[in-house]
C-alpha cells in the first residue's frame, strides 16, 4: 500500500539505553507506531553495566565510611556490653553486594521494558542494522531476520569499553568496568589504569570499600579536562586516604601471573597488584550497523555526526547518546532521544545546548559542573569573572566537619549573568541544580543572591558566592 504523508508514523529505534528508551517512549506518547530493537536489555549499558551498578556500588562505599565519619564527630563506638571504646573494622562481602547491584539493574531494566510495552511500544529482541533510510533489519538469532519500514529511525546503540591489545581483560583479574560485578571477593590491591571519570570513580569507591588502590594516570594530574582546582582537591583526598597515584605514567601492558597482575609502565617500571581495572575509554557500537550504506556520516573515531536536534546527515535518520559525537552522558542521551522524536514528528523541538549540561563525578567528595569552564574563560572564549568560595567557611559544612571542597561561580563581566559553576562537595550532584537553573534561565548573580537559601545549608555557599560577585553590575 502506498505511503501517504499523515499516515501513522513508523518509528524504529535501534538500542534501548537512555537515548533509545526516551525516543521510543516519546514516539509512543506522540502516537507513532514504535518498534524498539534491543539486543541485551532495555535500559542499555547505562542500567545494566554502567551508571546504575556503579552508582549503587558507590552508595555501598559511602555507607562503609560512615562509622569513621561519626567517630571524627565524637561518636564513641563501644564493644558490646562494655565501656571499651573501639575503632570498628568492616568487611565488604563483595559477592553479596554485587548480586544485589545486578538484581537492582535487572529489575530496573524490566520496569523500563514494562513501561514501554504499556505505552504500546513493540520490543524486538535482536540486533538491528540499517538497510536504507526507510528500512531496518533485526537479526533475531538462528539466522532469522525481521524487516521493518521506518519513516524515521533513531540509532542509539551506545559504546563499549576500549581494550588495549597488550592488556586484554580476562574477566577474572584484568577487568573492564562491565566485569567488576562478577567478583566474589574484594580485590586486595586494585590497579586502575586511566584516571578519567570512570577510573577516578572506581578508584575512589574501591579505596573506601577497603582495597589497596593504585591509580595510573597518563597525564600530570587525575581527571584531565576537569576543573583544575576540583581535580587538585580530589587528588589530595586520594593521597590522604592512602591511594597510590602514579601520574604521567602510561600503562604499556598488563599481564596475569598466577594470582597477580603485572602492569608495565612506559618507563619500564612495573606495578604488581591482585586485580587491574582498565578504564581507558570507550568505542562507539557503530561497526556493522549499515551506516555507510545508508550514507550516515561518522567521525574518524566512528561516532555518528549529529546536529543539535540529533539529526544525522540523512534527514530520516537520527542518532542519540554515546554513539554520537555529543557529550557521553545518560542525561544527554535522554535529551537527544526526546529531541530527535519531537523534531521528526513535528512537535516543538528545542535544539540542545551542550553548554548547559550539568554533570557530576561521583568521587568522594563529588565534583559537579555546568556551563562555561574556568579554562575557557581564561583562554578568552567567554568573558567572565570567577569567584571561589571554600566550603570550610560555610556554617553547615563546619557543623558536618566537611573540610574539602568549594563552590565556584562564573559570571559574565558587566551583566553579572551566571555562565557556569563548579561545586566540589559531598552530594555536589544535588547542589549543582540551582546553578544549572541559573545558567539555563540566564539569571544574574544578584537574582541568585536574592533567593533565600536555608540557614544553615550548603546551598548557602552558592548564594554567598553570588553575593560576592554583586559588584559586577556597578
Ligand atoms: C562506569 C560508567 C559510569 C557512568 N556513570 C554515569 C553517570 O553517573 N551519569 C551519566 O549521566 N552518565 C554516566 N555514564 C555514561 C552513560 O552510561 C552513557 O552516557 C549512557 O549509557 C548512554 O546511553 P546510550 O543510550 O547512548 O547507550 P547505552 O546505555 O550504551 O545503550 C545502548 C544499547 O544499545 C544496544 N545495542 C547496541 N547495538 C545494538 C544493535 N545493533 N541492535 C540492537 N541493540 C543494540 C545495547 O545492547 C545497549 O543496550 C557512565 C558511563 C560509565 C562507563
Ligand atoms: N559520573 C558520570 O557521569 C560518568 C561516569 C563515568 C563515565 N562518564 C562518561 O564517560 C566519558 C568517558 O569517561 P572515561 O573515564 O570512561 O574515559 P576517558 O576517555 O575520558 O578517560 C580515559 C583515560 O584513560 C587514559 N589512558 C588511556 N590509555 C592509557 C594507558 N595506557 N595508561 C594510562 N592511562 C591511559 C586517557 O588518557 C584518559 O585520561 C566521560 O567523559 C563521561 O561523559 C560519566
Amino acid at each position: 500500500m502506498a505511503y501517504e504523508f499523515g499516515d501513522r508514523h513508523d518509528l524504529v529505534v535501534i538500542g534501548g539505553g537512555p537515548g533509545g528508551y526516551e525516543a521510543a517512549l516519546t514516539g509512543a506518547q506522540l502516537g507513532a507506531n514504535v518498534t524498539l530493537i534491543e539486543r541485551n536489555g532495555v535500559g542499555g549499558s547505562a542500567v545494566l553495566t554502567d551508571v546504575v551498578p556503579s552508582k549503587a556500588l558507590i552508595a555501598v562505599a559511602e555507607a562503609a565510611t560512615q562509622a569513621a565519619n561519626a567517630q571524627r564527630l565524637g561518636v564513641e563506638i563501644l564493644a558490646p556490653g562494655t565501656d571499651e571504646v573501639i575503632t570498628p573494622d568492616y568487611r565488604i562481602d563483595l559477592g553479596t553486594v554485587n548480586r544485589r547491584l545486578l538484581e537492582l539493574a535487572r529489575q530496573q531494566s524490566l520496569d523500563m521494558a514494562a513501561t514501554l510495552e504499556k505505552q504500546g511500544v513493540r520490543i524486538v529482541e535482536g540486533t538491528g542494522r540499517l538497510l536504507n533510510h526507510h528500512a531496518v533489519a533485526a537479526d533475531l538469532g538462528n539466522g532469522e531476520v525481521a524487516e521493518f519500514h521506518a519513516d524515521t529511525t533513531v540509532v542509539s546503540v551506545g559504546a563499549h569499553p576500549r581494550k588495549l591489545p597488550s592488556a586484554m581483560p580476562d574477566g577474572e583479574r584484568i577487568l573492564t568496568w562491565t566485569q567488576l560485578y562478577h567478583l566474589e571477593q574484594l580485590p586486595e590491591h586494585l590497579i586502575v589504569v586511566g584516571s578519567g571519570v570512570t577510573g577516578a570513580e572506581f578508584a575512589s569507591a574501591f579505596r573506601h570499600l577497603g582495597s589497596e588502590v593504585t591509580l595510573i594516570s597518563s597525564r600530570d594530574r587525575v581527571l584531565p579536562g576537569q576543573d583544575e582546582d576540583a581535580a587538585r582537591v580530589i587528588e589530595e583526598v586520594f593521597l590522604r586516604e592512602g591511594m597510590h597515584v602514579l601520574s604521567k605514567s602510561r600503562a604499556e601492558s598488563v599481564v596475569r601471573e598466577g594470582d597477580e597482575v603485572v602492569v608495565t609502565l612506559s618507563d619500564g617500571t612495573t606495578v604488581v597488584g591482585s586485580h587491574c581495572l582498565m578504564a581507558v575509554g570507550s568505542i562507539p557500537n557503530t561497526a556493522g550497523l549499515g551506516l555507510e550504506g545508508a550514507r550516515v556520516q561518522t567521525t574518524a573515531n566512528g561516532h555518528i555526526k549529529v546536529n543539535r536536534v540529533a539529526r544525522t546527515s540523512v534527514p530520516e535518520i537520527y542518532a542519540a547518546g554515546d554513539c554520537t559525537d555529543f557529550f557521553p552522558l545518560a542525561s544527554v542521551a535522554n535529551m537527544q532521544g526526546r529531541t530527535a522524536v519531537y523534531h521528526a514528528l513535528g512537535d516543538a523541538a528545542q535544539p540542545i545546548k551542550l553548554r548547559n549540561v550539568a554533570s557530576n563525578i561521583f568521587t568522594s567528595p563529588e565534583i559537579a559542573s555546568v556551563g562555561w569552564t574556568q579554562s575557557q574563560i581564561e583562554e578568552g572564549l567567554a568573558q567572565g569573572v570567577i569567584y571561589k568560595y571554600p566550603l570550610e567557611e560555610n556554617p553547615r559544612a563546619k557543623m558536618q566537619n566537611i573540610t574539602d571542597g568549594f563552590v565556584k561561580l562564573f559570571a559574565r563581566t558587566q551583566s553579572g549573568t551566571v555562565i557556569g559553576g563548579v561545586v566540589v562537595a559531598p552530594k555536589a550532584s544535588e547542589l549543582i541544580f540551582p546553578l544549572a537553573l541559573a545558567v539555563e534561565q540566564r539569571l544574574t548573580v544578584d537574582q541568585v543572591a536574592n533567593a533565600f537559601a536555608v540557614y544553615p545549608s550548603l546551598t548557602g555557599a552558592i548564594t554567598d558566592a553570588a553575593r560576592a560577585l554583586h559588584m559586577l553590575k556597578g
